[in-house]
């Protein structure tokens, strides 16, 4: 049975990268990912925002929508100060079982929880399943159009906490145009554009940081 895209690029890590090194992982799949096979990790340039986003939250509960292959949650987890974590989300068993193995090889494996599931179903169980409180630091790269949907579940579950940061992928490029309206027309956000570019090409994208406002 030929791999998958995700499995090459596991495989590609776990010969080329260093185990117990976030760094040196995160720069192996760019770098097959630039130069091999393109895949929608946040990526370098973008990594750079996220990167700079955590560090100024400085999360101690951190929720990511959408692991795909892991490469974002590593870079997460990497910032993370002792005894904070990061939950993050994904529904396909397959990405799941590869970002397991990508987290476990980077060595950020305490500082991460991979949910398998749908956002919409893991959402509502994180305070009484999870023993989650507030979130700190939401990242949102899954399907674009259920960025809205999660972010007016996370209010109805009271995950938010005045001063709750959100940050989402991709608002050019494929474009969440439906949840930049919604967001930036609430009243209860105070929005941050950062233009960018997409992952690994020369086209425009950009991320969108929300903090609420409570
Ligand atoms: C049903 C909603 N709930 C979900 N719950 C849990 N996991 C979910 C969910 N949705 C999607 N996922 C997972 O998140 C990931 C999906 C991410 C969607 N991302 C994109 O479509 C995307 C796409 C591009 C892109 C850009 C240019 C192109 F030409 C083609 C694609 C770039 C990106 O940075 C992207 O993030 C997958 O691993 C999927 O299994
Ligand atoms: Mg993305």
């Amino acid at each position: 049975m030929n791999q998958t895209k995700e499995q090459r690029i596991l495989n590609f890590v776990l010969q080329n990268a260093v185990r117990g090194d976030p760094c040196s992982v995160l720069d192996t799949i760019d770098k097959y990912c630039s130069q091999k096979e393109w895949a929608m990790n946040v990526g370098d340039e973008k990594g750079l925002i996220l990167d700079k986003t955590v560090e100024e939250v400085n999360p101690s509960v951190a929720l990511e929508l959408g692991t795909y292959c892991g490469y974002s949650a590593v870079r997460i987890a990497r910032l993370l100060k002792a005894g904070a974590y990061l939950l993050t989300v994904e529904f396909n068993p397959e990405f799941a079982a590869i970002a397991k193995q990508m987290i476990e090889f980077a060595g950020v494996q305490d500082k991460v929880k991979l949910l398998e599931g749908p956002s919409e179903e893991i959402i509502p169980q994180l305070k009484k399943k999870y023993e989650v409180d507030t979130l700190d630091f939401v990242f949102l790269d899954h399907w674009k159009d259920r960025y809205t949907p999660d972010t007016i579940l996370l209010q109805e579950c009271n995950l938010l906490r005045k001063g709750s940061v959100l940050l989402a992928d991709n608002i050019i490029f494929p474009g969440a145009p439906e949840f930049l309206n919604y967001i930036r027309n609430n009243p209860h956000f105070q929005c941050t554009n950062y233009p960018s570019h997409l992952e690994y090409m020369k086209v425009g994208d950009a991320m969108e940081k929300a903090v609420f406002l409570g």
